[in-house]
């Protein structure tokens, strides 16, 4: 209750509508479905799938991406592995719907018991992914952790069943990143870093997406906070679809239901983690 009200207080004073790149990112920039064809990250009897993504970027001839394909299980926790520059971050922005792929697509796919499709796919909407960029803190904008998480939220619109609404997924998420007893009036900045990483999760969490996307959540980490931030992975795989890219293979091996190998040239393998 103590935090509907504080949310509703701060909702309601707020004159400026301040929103992040990521928000207006996810609102601006949609995907172009084409045909469907091959990747699949699934959820119980539905899947996500990603269908051959290539990608080259406008007014370039390199294709950055070739014909890539995954699958993921709902619930569960995948890694994308490779060498720098090989394009990993490239294909989490497509998967997030903050760029257009060339060709191929991004999907939710139902599957029966016999696990064939039992319906059309559906186009995976940016909205239902969330994505943590490298070093999230850098993009902190807000001089209190109540603004930062409200980012991106219609202060200006919507009655008080939207605002319920947003109470309700701030305390989830919160308590899902183990933020709960934090001040809201506390300056985001003066986190410690596993905290700021709790804080940057937290606010796509608000928003429940299906999929979490999270670019080399441990880097630049103690290895205390490396550690508190992979326990809280293993916490968050019982509740959404993670799919991760990181170089700290040994630290988040505990984790890894799947995983694949981006080669130079955007060519991605499904391969076990190389211990
Ligand atoms: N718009 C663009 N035009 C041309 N080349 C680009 C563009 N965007 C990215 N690249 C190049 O694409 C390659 C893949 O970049 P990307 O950031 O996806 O790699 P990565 O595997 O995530 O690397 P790292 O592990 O270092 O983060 C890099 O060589 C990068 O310089």
């Amino acid at each position: 209750m103590g935090t509907f009200m504080i949310v509703e207080a701060s909702l309601l004073g707020m004159n400026a509508l301040r929103q992040p790149f990521s928000y207006y990112t996810n609102r601006n920039i949609r995907f172009n479905f084409k045909k469907i064809e091959s990747l699949r990250i699934s959820c119980d009897h539905s899947c996500f799938e990603v269908r051959n993504l290539s990608y080259r970027p406008p007014g370039t001839q390199l294709y950055l991406l070739n014909e890539v394909s995954l699958s993921l299980t709902k619930r569960s926790f995948g890694l994308i592995f490779g060498r720098s520059g090989s394009g990993k971050t490239t294909l989490l922005q497509l998967i997030a719907g903050l760029n257009q792929p060339t060709s191929g697509c991004t999907v939710v796919q139902r599957y029966g018991d016999d696990g064939l499709p039992n319906q059309l796919a559906e186009s995976l909407l940016p909205e239902k992914v969330g994505i943590v960029f490298q070093f999230p803190e850098r993009y902190f904008l807000a001089d209190t952790v109540l603004e930062e998480v409200a980012f991106g939220w219609p202060k200006q619109r919507g009655g008080l069943q939207l605002k319920e609404h947003f109470a309700a997924n701030l305390r989830r998420a919160l308590k899902w990143v183990g933020l709960e007893g934090i001040p809201f009036d506390k300056d985001p900045h003066s986190l410690s870093g596993g905290y700021k990483r709790r804080l940057a999760l937290a606010i796509q969490l608000v928003r429940v997406p299906e999929l979490l996307i999270l670019d080399e959540p441990l880097a630049g980490l103690d290895w205390k906070a490396r550690a508190d931030v992979a326990k809280l992975l293993k916490h968050l795989k019982r509740e959404l679809t993670l799919l991760v890219v990181s170089h700290d293979l040994k630290e988040l091996a505990f984790l890894v239901d799947q995983s694949w190998r981006m080669e130079v040239g955007g060519i991605l393998k499904e391969e076990p983690i190389p211990l």
